[in-house]
């Protein structure tokens, strides 16, 4: 029985060395029209994608993040075969996705947060019925896959319930479930916990962490909700302008955004602004003076400073939220 709830060990990747994602130079530009006056019509570009080069080794979690209109879902979609790049080569478990589409659909798996998979009037357990049908899944396959995702995804109750009447977070299961039955290698997410509590997102979670570790699985999970990634991925990449700002782990991503850490002093008193060398005052509230200073940087000198200078009673320093490092890269690109 898999603890779903339990803490986290922290994101466990089963990365092997082959690539199953594979993006060359990818470019996808569309040609808008745009009603400019009465019975004018004017023509430009969106340039979505703009030249990503990137490959995800077999059994990776990579979060694929970025703000809103940077390109994120345009790759998916090309990633799927959906839509067609401009440029570039793309493959998928060594497979064109444009070309071959339908072949490419038996080693993928999707899900998009925002709708359902499923068919809406039917019980989930006739919607994995359909899906086994579509893919035709060996009976032994679907068995053992199904069985794994009712017990990971506590679906058992639920199997019975028209897809339309279950919760926005018992409906996420389901559709994640139905995107696993035919034992894809590649799974993509968009935004799989968006809208959901803080229980349920910590369940699916901790449901694909279990599957990635046991199956394998490669993900890319696209996410505006960090501690997605944070839970669960090793690697992320950071899109903005269709372009790839950044592309490692998430401990790196401090030294690209040029973040900072607090100092956060509680002296004896009231003081006037204490000055710092090496840190700037960010607040000063009654006794408490907060001083920030970059995160490369040892806090050591600041601290001795701080001890030999002034009555101190308390001392303590915070780390930079992941989120302000990366509202920081967006806000520079
Ligand atoms: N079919 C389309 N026709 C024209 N422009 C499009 C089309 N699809 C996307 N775009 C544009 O391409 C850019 C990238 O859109 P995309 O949906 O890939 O962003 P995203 O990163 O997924 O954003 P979000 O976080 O809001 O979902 C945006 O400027 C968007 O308006």
């Amino acid at each position: 029985m898999h603890d779903l709830n339990g803490p986290s060990s922290g994101p466990e990747a089963v990365a092997g060395p082959d690539p199953v994602i594979e993006l060359e130079d990818v470019e996808k530009v569309f040609d808008v029209r745009r009603k400019t006056g009465w019975m004018r019509r004017e023509r430009h570009q969106v340039r979505a994608v703009d030249g990503i080069t990137f490959s995800v080794p077999r059994g990776e979690i990579v979060g694929y993040i970025g703000p809103n209109g940077a390109g994120k879902s345009t790759t998916i979609k090309m990633l799927t075969g959906i839509l067609n790049p401009s440029a570039g080569r793309i493959r998928v478990d060594g497979i064109d996705p444009a070309r071959e589409r339908t072949r490419l659909a038996r080693r993928i798996g999707v899900v998009f947060g925002q709708r359902t998979t499923l068919w809406w009037d039917l019980p989930l357990r006739d919607s994995y019925e359909l899906v086994r049908r579509m893919y035709r899944i060996p009976d032994a396959a679907y068995t053992r896959n199904l069985d794994a995702c009712v017990e990971l995804l506590d679906l058992g109750p639920l199997l019975e319930v028209p897809v339309r009447q279950l919760s926005l977070g018992q409906r996420m299961r389901g559709d994640i479930a139905a995107a696993l039955l035919h034992d894809p290698e590649v799974l993509y997410l968009d935004e799989p916990t968006i809208g959901l509590d803080v229980v349920s997102k910590s369940r699916v979670r901790g449901f694909l962490r279990d599957f990635n570790a046991e199956r394998g699985t490669t993900i890319l999970l696209t996410t505006h909700d960090l501690t997605d990634i944070e839970s669960l991925c090793r690697r992320v990449m950071v899109i903005d302008h269709g372009r790839v700002m950044y592309d490692g782990g998430l401990g790196g991503l401090h030294d690209t955004g040029e973040s900072e850490r607090t100092l956060v002093a509680d002296f004896a008193r009231e003081l006037p602004p204490v000055e710092l060398p090496g840190a700037r005052l960010v607040s000063a509230d009654g006794p408490r003076q907060s001083f920030a200073f970059p995160a490369g940087a040892s806090a050591a000198p600041l601290v001795a400073e701080l001890a030999a200078k002034h009555p101190l009673v308390d001392l303590s320093i915070r780390e930079p939220a992941i989120e302000e490092v990366i509202a920081r890269m967006y806000g520079a690109s």
